[in-house]
């Protein structure tokens, strides 16, 4: 059958450009690029090319374009390559196709298909992008995602349709196939997406007892932009003979989009940086802002809040309708900035830094305490929440590290929420020096005990695929002028007004739920008590004075750009070596857009900033 895939399937129109190729080269020695075959030349069903067509999508992106023909020949796939380069259409779409054709001559149903995600958040996406590329055949298209809180029953009864694709976790996949309510007996293509994360912590034993239920010679692919060594281990179990796409190698400096800034200050610093950056609205566009932990997400948000910038919160305590629901809205352009809680990230950073420690002194004791520290993490979160990975965040301008992760990849992730299929974007990163770590003890925070080390690791990675990071420092007098607004605010920002929003958000997110409005229509009384609740919890001391940016803290030229529709505020001063020289006094702001197709546009060139000399 595989065979019989490898010569139906291959692009149809292989045979031709190959000709066209041989024609070309032999009328002009020194010939132009192979052109690159379009949705319609990768041989996928017209339905599926229609559906794509639908979507917006020109022509193939590189992956798409070096994947989809290798999948349907129904080779295993082994593919590292950039965030956002549509990597989900590069398996859906064979996967589709294959499903297809399948169907036309023989429409026994089973589950075809089971792609594997980290996180439940990732598994509805992929689940919508199913739904949207069978569009044109969505009758002979069923797919179904495990990672809805239902009632097991309601799971069954889903799975007893037999879908033809299941979108799924490992473990909430492991669970359905353990109770009987799926089956893998007549499994034809697995995908591990994210496939690093997936097989590298808490997945593993969920992910060998999936191995041991799937029929041998399922046809295997594996997607991420960090593939990493725990891939060895998963390619011998899954993989016959796999072929290994490194596309990030491909990847030229000049289709770069994303510029990356680091902006090295002390602990208390950033958030006064992040203050001006966001009062005196120097980033045009959305915003996703990472932070290391829960608490620190609400602490960011009090303390905008404090200033009138409004934001909103994902994090892992919230249910997981409310995460989705969240990240539809930022994706409607409701929010301008998302503060997340990478917590995901953290843990997988750990769990490497334990894997490397148990391998190193093979203690016992390390063993039990790598344990301890993973149960402890597993307290009142959801292990499947994650939004640094795969999350497909629509047209963010600027991704900001305000606490940097601890590992080199979780970064890749992060930064690669923005930027994404083609657009621009920036990310700034806020690292602590060793000697200005523990020194402002309300602000600071174990994770960025050793920022320069992992931005050392960081800027080593990024300078393997051509791209790097540059410094940024702010003016100190400019910044200094705001300082005692900003200890304001972070006094309002206490650990009881914390505590208390953290319980008011769940407490909203109950009144909001729908699998208890029926309890609450029962029991009334519960619902004004809960409501009450509310009304009576302490808030953050509200300081008016701090909602507004005094003129006289401005700059002239600042001032005038603020008010301006479309004018970058300028207040800092870049003494750039080239430009120190350079007479005839400043550029007006240039105004600038983020996230728009085309050309490379910075949007922090519009700060005044000075590169650091040392
Ligand atoms: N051929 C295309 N043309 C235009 N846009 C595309 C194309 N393929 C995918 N996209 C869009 O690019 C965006 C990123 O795609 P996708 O989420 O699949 O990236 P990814 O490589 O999986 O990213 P990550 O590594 O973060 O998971 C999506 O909004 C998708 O709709």
């Amino acid at each position: 059958m595989k065979r019989k895939l490898n010569q139906d399937d291959a692009p149809a129109a292989a045979p031709e450009r190959e000709k066209k190729k041989k024609i070309s080269q032999s009328e002009d020695k020194e010939s132009e690029p192979e052109p690159e075959p379009s949705f319609p030349e990768l041989g996928l069903d017209p339905r599926l090319v229609q559906a794509v067509a639908k979507q917006g999508f020109e022509k193939p992106t590189l992956v798409q374009r070096k994947a989809i023909p290798l999948a349907l020949q129904g080779k295993d796939v082994l593919c590292k390559a950039k965030t956002g380069s549509g990597k989900t259409a590069a398996y859906v779409l064979p996967i589709l196709s294959s499903i297809l054709r399948r169907k036309a001559t023989d429409p026994t149903r089973f589950t075809a298909g089971l792609i594997l995600v980290p996180t439940r958040e990732l598994a509805d996406q992929v689940y919508k992008a199913i739904q949207e590329f069978s569009t044109f055949c969505a009758k002979e298209i069923q797919p179904a995602k495990l990672t809805d809180n239902v009632a097991d029953a309601v799971l069954r009864s889903l799975l007893a349709n037999v879908p033809d694709i299941v979108v799924s976790t490992p473990a909430r996949a492991w669970k359905s196939i353990e109770s009987s309510a799926l089956s893998l007996r007549k499994l034809q293509f697995l995908v591990l997406d994210e496939a690093d994360l997936v097989l590298s912590y808490g997945y593993d034993e969920d992910m060998e007892s999936l191995s041991r239920s799937m029929p041998k010679g399922v046809q295997t692919t594996m997607m991420s932009a960090t593939l990493s060594s725990e891939l060895d281990t998963l390619k011998g179990i899954f993989c016959r003979n796999p072929t290994l796409l490194d596309l990030n190698e491909e990847f030229g400096a000049e289709d770069e989009k994303l510029t990356q800034f680091y902006v090295k200050c002390g602990e208390d610093d950033k958030w006064l940086i992040s203050y001006l950056i966001f009062k005196l609205q120097l980033i045009k566009g959305s915003c996703l802002i990472f932070v290391a932990d829960i608490d620190r997400s609400y602490r960011l948000k009090l303390f905008f809040e404090q200033f009138s910038i409004r934001s909103c919160i994902l994090n892992s305590e919230l249910p997981i309708n409310t995460r989705i629901k969240v990240i539809e809205e930022f994706n409607r352009g409701m929010y301008d900035i998302i503060i997340a809680s990478d917590e995901k990230s953290e843990v997988f950073a750990d769990e490497a830094a334990e894997k490397e420690a148990e391998s190193k002194n093979g203690s016992k004791h390390a063993e039990e305490d790598a344990k301890q520290s993973k149960k402890k993490r597993k307290a009142n979160k959801d292990e499947e929440y994650g939004v640094s990975r795969g999350i497909d965040f629509k047209n963010v301008a600027a991704v900001v590290n305000f606490d940097l992760p601890t590992s080199s990849s979780s970064y890749t992730h992060r930064i690669g929420r923005t930027a994404r299929a083609g657009r621009a974007g920036i990310a700034i990163s806020f690292v602590i020096p060793k000697d200005l770590y523990g020194k402002h003890k309300p602000t600071s925070i174990k994770s960025c005990e050793n920022d320069e080390k992992v931005l050392a690791k960081i800027m080593r990675s990024q300078a393997k695929i051509n791209r790097k990071l540059e410094p940024y420092n702010f003016s100190k007098s400019q910044m200094e002028a705001f300082r005692y607004r900003m200890n304001d605010a972070l006094r309002a920002v206490t650990k009881v007004a914390i505590r208390e929003a953290r319980t008011k958000e769940l407490r909203q997110e109950l009144l909001r739920s729908e699998t208890l409005k029926r309890y609450f229509e029962e029991n009334p009384a519960e619902l004004s008590h809960l409501r009450n609740d509310g009304e009576l919890g302490r808030t953050t001391r509200q300081q008016a004075h701090l909602k507004h940016v005094p003129d006289y803290l401005l700059p002239k030229d600042g001032k005038t750009a603020l008010t301006s529709q479309d004018v970058g505020f300028v207040p800092f001063r870049k003494l750039d070596k080239d430009k120190k020289h350079r007479k005839g006094g400043k550029k007006p702001g240039r105004s600038f857009k983020v996230g728009g197709r085309g050309g490379k546009r910075d949007p922090l060139k519009t700060f005044k900033v000075r590169r650091k000399t040392k």
